[in-house]
């Protein structure tokens, strides 16, 4: 069991910085997803770890050991990535095999045929990659990654060129697969539905910044920035420009001519330029007026399975979307609704430097 630590890991091309003091720490039998928009530096800092190329600055331990400058078979490393790799002549069987160094070779049939227990595809070990369904050739690529018991484990996208019904699946299945070995598990993904439903923790990297590392729940209920908040949830998060003031002792705010109430005042937001911010799913919209109601009218209609997504603008212009149950009462285009929020969905963020406002009533993660 070995703990993967990223200690201050920096790498530039030129004038491009992909990697930018990167510090993060993966314990033994843990998933953390790094995810961020493309470009980011997710496939950057896979590479540095994997020996591919080395930082220009910081140190990568794995068990508290060094292995910046190791050579990449040595690192005790597992990988597998979005394009699968295999090995177009050999069979799934021989992939996977391949995935054992030959002196930890062992009874290499009694270990291949293990792994592809789990990973359910006994029945095409003898079929070369052209013969292999994309989903089996990432599984075949997967079991390549796991049966050296790798003290970790990267993985790049490893979902991105499967189907959405292979996806969903894997979704469901990876976490307990994963975790029944005791590799420190670096899961690379550009969906942040994926990273949220697989990871313990989720890295969220922009710029070639760590911007927060945090369980999934409090990243969407408590994101570090307006950049962060904008990266989780479909639909997006809602932001108004406001200057929070203080009446009566509540926290309030002007939206579109609307005066509502963000929970009892807070300093730290008074007189400040801000965001506000509310999820779609923490509007509620209304046929009639009431205390904090925001007037505005229904634009468009999307009936989604879950759930129906309304296009609204308000009085001055501004378009915000709400996310309903399917069985709310919703209304019609060109209906006047009013919409409103509970105080405790209210979000704050400064407008000059993205950074989220701690709000003393803000809800909890789950
Ligand atoms: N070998 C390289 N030489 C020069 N620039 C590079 C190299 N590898 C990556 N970069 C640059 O580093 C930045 C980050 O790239 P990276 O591939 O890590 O992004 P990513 O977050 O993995 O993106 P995606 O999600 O699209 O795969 C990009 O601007 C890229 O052009």
């Amino acid at each position: 069991m070995a703990r993967l630590d990223i200690n201050s890991v920096s790498k530039s091309f030129g004038a491009a910085r992909p990697a930018d003091a990167l510090s993060l720490t993966v314990e033994p039998g843990e998933i953390v997803a790094v995810f961020g928009p493309s470009g980011s530096g997710k496939t950057v800092l896979l590479r540095m770890i994997a020996g591919m190329f080395e930082p220009d600055d910081g140190d990568i331990q794995v068990g508290g050991r060094s292995i910046v400058g190791a050579a990449p078979e040595r690192r005790g490393i597992g990988m597998a990535f979005q394009n699968f790799a295999l090995f177009p002549h050999m069979s799934a069987r021989d992939n996977i095999a391949s995935g054992l160094r030959a002196k930890a070779a062992g009874d290499v049939a009694t270990r291949v045929a293990a792994i592809s227990k789990l990973l359910k595809i006994e029945h095409v070990l003898g079929h070369t990659p052209r013969e292999l369904s994309n989903g089996q050739k990432q599984r075949t690529a997967l079991a390549r990654a796991l049966i050296g018991n790798p003290e970790v484990l990267l993985l790049d996208d490893p979902l991105r060129n499967v189907d959405a019904k292979l996806r969903y699946e894997m979704r469901l299945e990876l976490p307990s697969l994963l975790r029944r070995g005791t590799a420190a598990v670096l899961y690379v993904t550009q969906d942040y539905r994926e990273a949220m439903a697989i990871a313990d923790r989720i890295a969220v990297l922009i710029g070639g910044r760590l911007v927060q590392v945090a369980t999934p729940d409090e990243i969407y209920a408590q994101p570090a920035s307006v950049a962060v908040a904008r990266l989780f949830g479909d639909p997006t998060i809602n932001l108004a420009e406001v200057v929070p003031f203080a009446e009566h002792g509540a926290l309030c705010a002007r939206v579109s001519g609307a005066m509502v109430g963000l929970g009892s005042a807070d300093v730290d937001a008074l007189e400040r330029e801000c965001w506000l911010g509310v999820r779609p799913e923490d509007l509620v919209v209304s046929s009639s007026p009431g205390e904090g109601a925001i007037p505005a009218k229904i634009l468009a209609i999307t009936p989604m399975h879950e759930k129906a997504v309304l296009l609204l603008r308000l009085a001055d212009g501004t378009e915000w979307l709400a996310a309903l149950p399917p069985e709310a009462p919703r209304g019609a285009a060109d209906d006047a609704v009013f919409i409103g929020f509970a105080a405790d969905a209210a979000m704050l963020f400064d407008r000059a430097t993205g950074q989220k406002i701690g709000l003393s009533h803000r809800r909890q993660a789950a």
